[in-house]
This record gives structure tokens, sequence and C-alpha cells, in this order.
């Protein structure tokens, strides 16, 4: 693993690692953020899985969240959002498929197969190695946006009991009926539609596997809100399967990284409080 930039943030570290990664066959760079209190034991950590046309930077450098996570002592993790480095065909044409489109799921289809397996990655691999070269503790929340939110709902809802809480901006709840999805899970795993359910946030919720809350915030002039986002199939499934939800609705607020900074340190303050912190009474060092 090599170092490839490190800023002091807030009394802790905000650094960006490269390595190498087996499950996607090229080399990845991540993003980690350090609490002060990492210098004394290990932290818990939050995963943060962004949108498309992200890579590990968009957040660090948009959401300003370094300053509550400090206080709280909570390191964040923040992945690329696709495999790099590669030149499949077509996979650098367009936004919403290929590089900075991974979509957090495990590709079945060529050529596609042999590098785009994003859930492995978030799931398995990335959390080992944060592991074995950082002071982070078990305990784990996750998050994200738009994909990275359809990523974290999905992570956590096939997965219960391993992260403490999950929450998301405006996911995209419902890819195996929306435009983004189709074409995704299309291109990653091919024709048959009954294989997408296994990634499709409102099937899963329908699945009833796990009934883990989730807190999901949605701005309502989010430019994607009608055409890909549609949170009230959530709203209607976990009414449904009386599975726990917070969906709370925000005038204004569009899609980008301004909703996110305006509303992180609410759900911060929600993942301390299932990972068992403190809360904001340690300062910066
Ligand atoms: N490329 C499209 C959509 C891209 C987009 O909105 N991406 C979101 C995630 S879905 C994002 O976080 N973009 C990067 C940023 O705002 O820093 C557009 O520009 O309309």
């Amino acid at each position: 693993m090599e170092l490839v930039a490190r800023q002091r943030s807030f009394g802790g570290w905000q650094s960006r690692y490269k390595h190498r990664s087996e499950v996607l066959n090229c080399d990845m760079i991540f993003a980690i953020y350090l609490p002060p209190q990492a210098e004394k034991g290990p932290v818990p950590v939050l995963w943060w899985l962004s949108g498309l046309t992200c890579n590990d930077e968009n957040f660090v450098t948009k959401a300003g969240a370094q300053r509550l996570a400090a206080r709280l002592g909570m390191a964040i993790v923040c992945p690329d959002t696709s495999p790099r480095g590669t030149d499949l065909p077509g996979e650098h044409e367009s936004y919403d498929f290929g590089s900075g489109a991974g979509f957090y799921v495990n590709a079945t289809e060529a050529p596609w197969a042999s590098h785009y397996r994003m859930y492995d990655y978030v799931v398995s691999e990335l959390p080992a190695l944060v592991r074995e070269h950082f002071p982070v503790s078990e305990r784990e929340a996750i998050s994200g946006h738009s994909m990275g939110g359809h990523g974290a709902l999905v992570c956590a809802l096939k997965n219960p009991g391993r992260y403490d809480s999950v929450s998301a901006f405006a996911p995209i709840v419902n890819p195996a009926d929306c435009d983004w999805g189709i074409k995704a899970f299309t291109g990653y795993l091919g024709e048959d539609r009954s294989a997408w359910l296994a990634w499709d946030t409102c099937a899963l919720v329908a699945e009833g596997k796990s009934r883990q809350p989730l807190l999901v915030d949605q701005g309502l002039a989010d430019n994607f809100l009608d055409s890909q986002l549609h949170p009230e199939r959530l709203e209607k499934v976990c009414a449904e399967h009386d599975h726990p939800l917070q969906l709370r609705r925000h005038e204004h607020y569009d899609h980008s990284y301004f909703f996110i900074a305006s509303l992180i340190d609410d759900h911060l303050r929600y993942h301390a409080r299932h990972l068992g912190l403190a809360g904001e009474a340690q300062q910066p060092a």
C-alpha cells in the first residue's frame, strides 16, 4: 500500500492510499480520515459510498465531515466508485456506466465480471485491508449518496448484523426499475431481471432478511427525484413489510454535495449513537 497524499485535518489525518485490488484486478485509491482519537486506540469506521462520476475525493473535499468526525472519534473511509486503470470496450464513454459507475454490484457479464466486483471490494477486500493497516475497531456503519446510497442500503440489507447503522442521501432505491439502474444492471448482470433483485433495495426490503432501520434524506429540488430515485417506492415497500424507515424530505435541496454538507452532521451523530460513541465531549487534540 502506498501513501498518495496526507493532510492534517481537525487534529487528525485525511489521507489517500493506493493499493493493488485482487478482487477488482487493478490498482485502486481510497481515502481515509483518521480522527485524533485513533492515535490512542481503535476507532469505529463509517464507510461512505459516493455516486456517479465520483471518486474517493468528492466526499472528502465537499461534505465537510472531518470537523465532527474528529470530535466524535470516527474514522471515515471513502472507496472509489469503480475499478480504475482498465480499458474495457465502452468503459469510459458514459457517465452512468463503466468507470465512475460500478453500482456496488458483482458483475456476472463479460467483460465486466473480471473487474467490476465493487460489492466484494467494499464489503470484504477493503475492510480487511483497512483493518490490517489502521487502528479501527470492529464497529462499522455505512452511508452514501445516490448510486452510493443504493450501495450503502444494499450492503446493509444483504448483511444483517454487520453494520451498526445505515443511512443514505438521495439513494437509487429501485435500480431494477429506473433508467440508471436498468442500464447498469443490463450491462453488469445481464438481461435476466430476476438476477437484478439481489441488488435492489426495494426488493431486499420485500425479501425481509434484514430488519435494520433505514435513515434516508431526500431533497425535493433534486433533478433526479422523479426520474431515478423514487423514494415513495421505498416508503411503500417499507410500510407493506413493516420495515423501519425514517424518510425525510427537504424542500429546496438538490442532488448536490451542498445538500449532503447541510445534513452530514446529523448522519454522523446518528451513526455515532449506533456505534456506541460517547458524543462530542471529546475535543480534537
Ligand atoms: N453527470 C450527471 C450526474 C452526475 C451527478 O449528479 N453525480 C452526483 C452523484 S449521482 C455527484 O455526486 N457528482 C459529483 C459531485 O457533485 O461532486 C450530471 O452532471 O447531470
